[in-house]
Protein backbone atom coordinates (compact mmCIF):
# COMPACT_ATOMS: atom_id res chain seq x y z
CA UNK A 1 0.00 0.00 0.00
CA UNK A 2 1.24 3.60 -0.63
CA UNK A 3 1.71 6.19 1.59
CA UNK A 4 -0.49 9.60 1.21
CA UNK A 5 0.37 11.93 -0.73
CA UNK A 6 1.58 14.84 1.96
CA UNK A 7 -1.70 17.58 1.42
CA UNK A 8 0.60 20.32 2.85
CA UNK A 9 -0.49 24.24 2.66
CA UNK A 10 1.42 26.59 0.79
CA UNK A 11 0.71 29.33 2.91
CA UNK A 12 0.97 27.09 6.37
CA UNK A 13 -1.02 28.96 8.20
CA UNK A 14 -1.20 27.24 11.75
CA UNK A 15 -4.79 26.30 13.59
CA UNK A 16 -2.97 24.70 16.74
CA UNK A 17 0.38 26.01 18.53
CA UNK A 18 1.76 24.11 20.93
CA UNK A 19 5.13 25.48 22.70
CA UNK A 20 6.92 23.60 25.85
CA UNK A 21 3.96 21.70 27.37
CA UNK A 22 4.28 19.61 30.13
CA UNK A 23 1.98 18.53 32.62
CA UNK A 24 2.62 15.54 35.84
CA UNK A 25 0.63 13.47 37.97
CA UNK A 26 2.47 13.67 41.07
CA UNK A 27 6.00 11.69 39.95
CA UNK A 28 4.48 10.46 36.52
CA UNK A 29 6.01 12.97 33.86
CA UNK A 30 3.56 12.80 31.04
CA UNK A 31 3.87 15.25 29.07
CA UNK A 32 7.66 16.61 29.32
CA UNK A 33 8.11 19.63 26.31
CA UNK A 34 5.63 19.34 23.99
CA UNK A 35 6.25 21.23 20.84
CA UNK A 36 3.34 20.66 17.97
CA UNK A 37 1.96 22.51 14.72
CA UNK A 38 -0.79 21.56 12.93
CA UNK A 39 -1.91 23.40 9.63
CA UNK A 40 -4.59 24.49 8.07
CA UNK A 41 -6.30 21.48 6.03
CA UNK A 42 -3.91 18.81 7.29
CA UNK A 43 -4.14 15.73 8.70
CA UNK A 44 -1.36 14.77 11.50
CA UNK A 45 -1.06 11.87 13.11
CA UNK A 46 -0.41 11.36 16.75
CA UNK A 47 1.83 8.13 17.23
CA UNK A 48 2.55 6.57 21.00
CA UNK A 49 2.39 3.66 22.57
CA UNK A 50 -0.38 3.10 25.70
CA UNK A 51 0.11 5.13 28.63
CA UNK A 52 2.33 8.35 26.95
CA UNK A 53 -0.42 10.95 27.33
CA UNK A 54 -2.06 11.05 23.83
CA UNK A 55 -5.57 11.47 25.58
CA UNK A 56 -3.80 14.07 27.97
CA UNK A 57 -2.70 16.34 24.73
CA UNK A 58 -6.19 16.00 23.45
CA UNK A 59 -7.75 17.45 26.71
CA UNK A 60 -5.60 19.88 27.09
CA UNK A 61 -5.99 21.05 23.40
CA UNK A 62 -9.87 21.35 24.49
CA UNK A 63 -9.50 22.74 27.71
CA UNK A 64 -10.71 20.06 30.13
CA UNK A 65 -7.17 19.55 31.92
CA UNK A 66 -4.58 22.67 32.32
CA UNK A 67 -1.05 21.92 32.36
CA UNK A 68 1.80 22.60 34.42
CA UNK A 69 3.33 24.64 32.10
CA UNK A 70 3.90 25.39 28.38
CA UNK A 71 1.29 27.35 25.61
CA UNK A 72 -1.52 26.38 24.17
CA UNK A 73 -2.89 28.01 20.97
CA UNK A 74 -6.12 26.86 19.13
CA UNK A 75 -7.33 28.95 15.99
CA UNK A 76 -5.96 32.05 17.42
CA UNK A 77 -6.84 31.79 20.92
CA UNK A 78 -4.96 30.84 24.01
CA UNK A 79 -6.74 28.13 25.78
CA UNK A 80 -5.42 28.63 29.05
CA UNK A 81 -6.52 31.98 29.00
CA UNK A 82 -10.36 31.83 28.27
CA UNK A 83 -13.42 31.54 30.26
CA UNK A 84 -15.88 28.72 30.51
CA UNK A 85 -18.09 30.77 27.95
CA UNK A 86 -14.92 31.27 25.11
CA UNK A 87 -14.21 27.67 26.12
CA UNK A 88 -17.75 26.38 24.98
CA UNK A 89 -17.10 28.82 22.15
CA UNK A 90 -14.10 27.24 21.03
CA UNK A 91 -15.43 23.53 21.43
CA UNK A 92 -18.26 24.18 19.06
CA UNK A 93 -15.49 24.54 16.33
CA UNK A 94 -13.46 21.45 17.15
CA UNK A 95 -15.38 17.71 16.41
CA UNK A 96 -14.65 15.34 18.61
CA UNK A 97 -14.75 11.46 17.64
CA UNK A 98 -13.96 9.71 20.63
CA UNK A 99 -14.36 5.88 20.93
CA UNK A 100 -16.86 6.66 23.61
CA UNK A 101 -18.91 8.92 21.67
CA UNK A 102 -21.81 6.55 20.99
CA UNK A 103 -24.79 6.75 19.72
CA UNK A 104 -27.89 7.32 21.57
CA UNK A 105 -29.70 3.95 20.57
CA UNK A 106 -33.10 5.10 21.59
CA UNK A 107 -33.04 7.79 18.98
CA UNK A 108 -33.28 7.37 14.78
CA UNK A 109 -30.04 8.18 12.64
CA UNK A 110 -31.78 11.94 12.24
CA UNK A 111 -32.96 12.01 15.76
CA UNK A 112 -29.17 11.23 16.80
CA UNK A 113 -28.25 13.74 13.80
CA UNK A 114 -30.09 16.74 14.78
CA UNK A 115 -29.34 16.92 18.61
CA UNK A 116 -26.35 18.77 18.81
CA UNK A 117 -27.73 20.88 16.47
CA UNK A 118 -30.47 22.04 18.14
CA UNK A 119 -28.72 22.02 21.30
CA UNK A 120 -25.68 24.60 20.25
CA UNK A 121 -27.29 26.51 17.29
CA UNK A 122 -30.10 28.54 18.23
CA UNK A 123 -33.03 29.88 15.73
CA UNK A 124 -32.62 27.32 13.20
CA UNK A 125 -36.10 26.57 10.99
CA UNK A 126 -36.87 22.80 10.54
CA UNK A 127 -35.98 23.35 6.90
CA UNK A 128 -32.59 23.96 8.07
CA UNK A 129 -32.05 21.16 10.56
CA UNK A 130 -33.13 18.93 7.71
CA UNK A 131 -30.94 20.44 5.38
CA UNK A 132 -28.21 19.97 7.61
CA UNK A 133 -28.96 16.31 8.37
CA UNK A 134 -29.44 15.62 4.94
CA UNK A 135 -25.78 16.45 4.23
CA UNK A 136 -24.21 15.39 7.01
CA UNK A 137 -25.23 11.59 5.95
CA UNK A 138 -24.34 12.81 2.13
CA UNK A 139 -20.97 13.66 3.63
CA UNK A 140 -20.47 9.92 4.97
CA UNK A 141 -22.33 8.54 2.75
CA UNK A 142 -24.99 6.84 4.41
CA UNK A 143 -28.21 8.91 3.14
CA UNK A 144 -30.43 5.50 2.67
CA UNK A 145 -30.06 5.19 6.91
CA UNK A 146 -31.93 8.30 8.15
CA UNK A 147 -34.82 7.01 9.90
CA UNK A 148 -33.08 3.39 10.46
CA UNK A 149 -32.11 2.89 14.68
CA UNK A 150 -28.37 2.60 15.39
CA UNK A 151 -29.11 -1.03 16.24
CA UNK A 152 -30.23 -1.81 12.69
CA UNK A 153 -26.25 -0.67 11.60
CA UNK A 154 -23.02 -2.31 11.52
CA UNK A 155 -20.23 -1.37 13.68
CA UNK A 156 -18.46 0.64 10.13
CA UNK A 157 -22.43 2.33 10.02
CA UNK A 158 -22.69 3.48 13.69
CA UNK A 159 -19.23 5.07 13.22
CA UNK A 160 -19.79 7.01 10.13
CA UNK A 161 -23.01 8.14 11.71
CA UNK A 162 -20.54 9.11 14.84
CA UNK A 163 -18.40 11.22 12.44
CA UNK A 164 -21.37 12.53 10.85
CA UNK A 165 -23.25 14.02 14.35
CA UNK A 166 -19.70 15.99 14.70
CA UNK A 167 -19.69 17.16 10.96
CA UNK A 168 -23.09 18.27 11.66
CA UNK A 169 -21.72 22.01 13.22
CA UNK A 170 -19.25 22.02 10.10
CA UNK A 171 -16.14 22.10 13.15
CA UNK A 172 -12.93 23.99 11.97
CA UNK A 173 -10.54 20.96 13.51
CA UNK A 174 -11.52 17.34 13.55
CA UNK A 175 -9.37 15.28 16.50
CA UNK A 176 -10.04 11.53 15.83
CA UNK A 177 -9.46 9.29 18.67
CA UNK A 178 -8.42 5.72 17.52
CA UNK A 179 -10.64 5.91 14.86
CA UNK A 180 -10.38 2.17 13.41
CA UNK A 181 -10.09 0.72 16.70
CA UNK A 182 -12.47 -2.37 16.93
CA UNK A 183 -13.15 -2.60 13.09
CA UNK A 184 -12.11 -5.02 10.23
CA UNK A 185 -9.35 -4.22 8.09
CA UNK A 186 -12.11 -3.16 5.52
CA UNK A 187 -14.45 -1.24 7.54
CA UNK A 188 -10.86 0.34 9.25
CA UNK A 189 -10.07 0.91 5.05
CA UNK A 190 -13.63 2.56 5.00
CA UNK A 191 -12.99 4.50 7.92
CA UNK A 192 -9.55 5.96 6.82
CA UNK A 193 -11.05 6.74 3.29
CA UNK A 194 -13.59 9.34 5.10
CA UNK A 195 -10.99 11.35 7.36
CA UNK A 196 -9.16 11.67 3.64
CA UNK A 197 -12.83 12.72 2.53
CA UNK A 198 -13.67 14.99 4.96
CA UNK A 199 -10.32 16.83 4.88
CA UNK A 200 -10.91 17.50 1.58
CA UNK A 201 -14.35 18.43 1.22
CA UNK A 202 -14.22 21.02 4.37
CA UNK A 203 -10.75 21.56 3.72
CA UNK A 204 -10.58 20.55 8.07
CA UNK A 205 -7.47 20.62 9.94
CA UNK A 206 -7.43 17.21 11.97
CA UNK A 207 -5.29 15.42 14.90
CA UNK A 208 -5.85 11.54 14.20
CA UNK A 209 -4.83 9.47 17.37
CA UNK A 210 -3.82 5.65 16.86
CA UNK A 211 -2.53 2.79 17.38
CA UNK A 212 -3.11 1.72 13.69
CA UNK A 213 -0.12 1.86 11.28
CA UNK A 214 -2.24 1.13 8.30
CA UNK A 215 -4.76 4.07 9.31
CA UNK A 216 -1.22 6.42 10.07
CA UNK A 217 0.14 5.77 6.25
CA UNK A 218 -3.40 6.26 4.81
CA UNK A 219 -4.28 9.30 6.50
CA UNK A 220 -1.28 11.24 7.67
CA UNK A 221 0.45 13.78 5.72
CA UNK A 222 2.49 14.12 8.91
CA UNK A 223 3.12 11.79 12.01
CA UNK A 224 4.34 12.79 14.93
CA UNK A 225 5.45 10.69 17.47
CA UNK A 226 5.19 10.90 21.11
CA UNK A 227 8.23 9.28 23.34
CA UNK A 228 9.08 9.84 26.10
CA UNK A 229 6.62 12.93 26.59
CA UNK A 230 8.23 14.56 23.67
CA UNK A 231 7.53 14.99 19.71
CA UNK A 232 10.84 13.62 19.02
CA UNK A 233 9.70 12.35 15.72
CA UNK A 234 8.04 13.92 13.26
CA UNK A 235 7.84 14.17 10.01
CA UNK A 236 5.92 12.18 6.59
CA UNK A 237 5.28 8.26 7.34
CA UNK A 238 8.02 7.34 5.52
CA UNK A 239 10.33 9.77 7.60
CA UNK A 240 9.49 8.59 10.63
CA UNK A 241 10.20 4.49 9.56
CA UNK A 242 13.06 4.80 7.02
CA UNK A 243 15.75 4.82 10.44
CA UNK A 244 15.68 1.23 11.27
CA UNK A 245 17.96 2.33 14.01
CA UNK A 246 15.87 4.21 16.24
CA UNK A 247 15.09 0.79 18.57
CA UNK A 248 11.62 2.72 19.92
CA UNK A 249 10.61 3.48 16.06
CA UNK A 250 11.95 -0.19 15.42
CA UNK A 251 9.44 -1.69 17.81
CA UNK A 252 6.51 -0.07 17.49
CA UNK A 253 6.38 -0.87 13.29
CA UNK A 254 7.59 -4.18 14.33
CA UNK A 255 4.31 -4.24 16.38
CA UNK A 256 2.11 -3.94 13.64
CA UNK A 257 1.39 -5.53 10.42
CA UNK A 258 1.48 -2.91 7.54
CA UNK A 259 0.82 -4.12 4.06
N1 LIG B 1 -6.37 12.90 35.63
C1 LIG B 1 -5.33 12.07 35.78
N2 LIG B 1 -4.80 11.85 37.00
C2 LIG B 1 -3.74 11.04 37.15
N3 LIG B 1 -3.11 10.41 36.14
C3 LIG B 1 -3.59 10.57 34.90
C4 LIG B 1 -4.73 11.41 34.65
N4 LIG B 1 -4.97 11.41 33.31
C5 LIG B 1 -4.04 10.58 32.77
N5 LIG B 1 -3.21 10.10 33.71
C6 LIG B 1 -2.08 9.22 33.46
O1 LIG B 1 -1.30 9.79 32.41
C7 LIG B 1 -0.76 8.77 31.57
C8 LIG B 1 -1.14 9.06 30.12
O2 LIG B 1 -2.55 8.79 29.96
P1 LIG B 1 -3.30 8.90 28.57
O3 LIG B 1 -4.70 8.49 28.82
O4 LIG B 1 -3.09 10.23 27.96
O5 LIG B 1 -2.55 7.79 27.71
P2 LIG B 1 -2.74 7.42 26.18
O6 LIG B 1 -1.45 7.70 25.49
O7 LIG B 1 -3.95 8.10 25.64
O8 LIG B 1 -2.96 5.85 26.27
P3 LIG B 1 -3.91 4.85 25.44
O9 LIG B 1 -3.28 4.72 24.11
O10 LIG B 1 -3.82 3.60 26.24
O11 LIG B 1 -5.29 5.46 25.43
C9 LIG B 1 -1.29 7.46 32.10
O12 LIG B 1 -0.29 6.86 32.91
C10 LIG B 1 -2.48 7.85 32.94
O13 LIG B 1 -2.69 6.95 34.00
Amino acid sequence: MDSKQPRLNDQRERVIVIRDLKISFGDLHVLRGVDLDLYQGENLVVLGRSGTGKSVLIKIISGLLEPDEGSVNVLGQDVNQLNSRELDALRLKIGFSFQSSALYDSMTVRENLEFPLIRNVRNLSRAEINKAVEEALEDVGLSQTINQMPSELSGGQRKRIGIARTLILKPQIMLYDEPTAGLDPITSNEINNLINEVQERHNTSSIIITHDLTCAKTVGDRIAMLLDGRFERQGTFEEIFEDPNDERVKQFYEYNFVD
